[in-house]
């Protein structure tokens, strides 16, 4: 079955601060884009990988990812207004033939190709959609203005993280309820997982990993050093 990666990668990074789009913004000398399309790329069942790149930053974003052999087709279309909407761009970009489709945040830079081919085999082998997760480390509480009105139980809880894998076809049904849905639900939803629980879908769930950690705030970014210090010494050790 052709797998193909989508690249959700448009937007501006305002939590991380001012500057160019955080796919753009370097990590371990190179932008977060280039490690998050490397990762799929070297992931043996990807054949291509489709980057929504902000509207204004597409033609910049063809050039830097030209400079580069990546083992897998990519190509660049314009990203949305939102993840979801660049994600639909993603979808219609893709050819007829491709059967298993991973989504892929730009702002993940670090996940290991190897969570990318076990999320694909998941879905190839045994499930309509697969997330990788993490257990929560930190006591949950649900709060409102500054009280707390109860504690969660958190062995119940896990975080998403991404790349995410679908059929196909779940994936494009659950986009195209999002596309005719009441937009005040659709932008409650933060992921394309709870796309397609919210069409009735069943998502199964693997052991994610720390290097797949999102970007979000500038202290993530020193995390970001980190893990990559201590890849390229275990490489120079190998
Ligand atoms: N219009 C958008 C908004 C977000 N994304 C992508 O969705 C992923 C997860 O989003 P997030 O971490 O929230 O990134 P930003 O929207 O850039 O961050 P912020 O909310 O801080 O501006 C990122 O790879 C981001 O580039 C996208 O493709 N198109
Ligand atoms: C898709 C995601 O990374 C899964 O954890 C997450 O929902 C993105 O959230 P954000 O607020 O758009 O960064």
């Amino acid at each position: 079955m052709r797998t193909a990666a989508i690249v959700p990668a448009a937007g501006r990074g305002d939590r991380l601060g001012p500057g160019v789009p955080k796919a753009l913004r370097p990590l371990g000398g190179a932008p977060l884009l280039v490690h998050a399309v490397r990762a799929l790329a070297q992931a043996p069942s990807v054949e291509l990988v489709v980057v929504a790149a902000p509207v204004d930053d597409v033609h910049t974003v063809e050039r830097l990812l030209a400079d580069f052999e990546w083992g897998a087709e990519v190509v660049v279309v314009a990203g949305g207004v939102d993840r979801r909407q660049s994600v639909a761009h993603g979808l219609a970009a893709l050819p007829a033939d491709v059967e298993i489709v991973l989504v892929h945040d730009a702002a993940r830079p670090l996940a290991p190709s190897e969570l990318a081919e076990a999320v694909a085999v998941t879905v190839r082998t045994r499930a309509d959609a697969c997330i990788p997760v993490v257990p929560l480390v930190d006591t949950v509480k649900q709060v409102v203005g500054d009280q707390v009105v109860r504690t969660l139980d958190r062995s119940q809880l896990r975080a998403v993280q991404t790349p995410q894998g679908f059929r196909r076809s779940v994936l494009a049904k659950a986009h195209a309820w999002a596309a005719t849905a009441d937009p005040a639900e659709v932008a409650t939803i933060t992921d394309d997982a709870s796309l397609v629980e919210r069409i009735g879908g069943c998502v199964v769930t693997i052991p994610g990993a720390p290097e797949a950690f999102k970007v979000t705030q500038p202290s993530d970014l020193l995390l970001g050093e980190a893990f990559l210090t201590r890849r390229r010494a275990d490489g120079a050790r190998a």
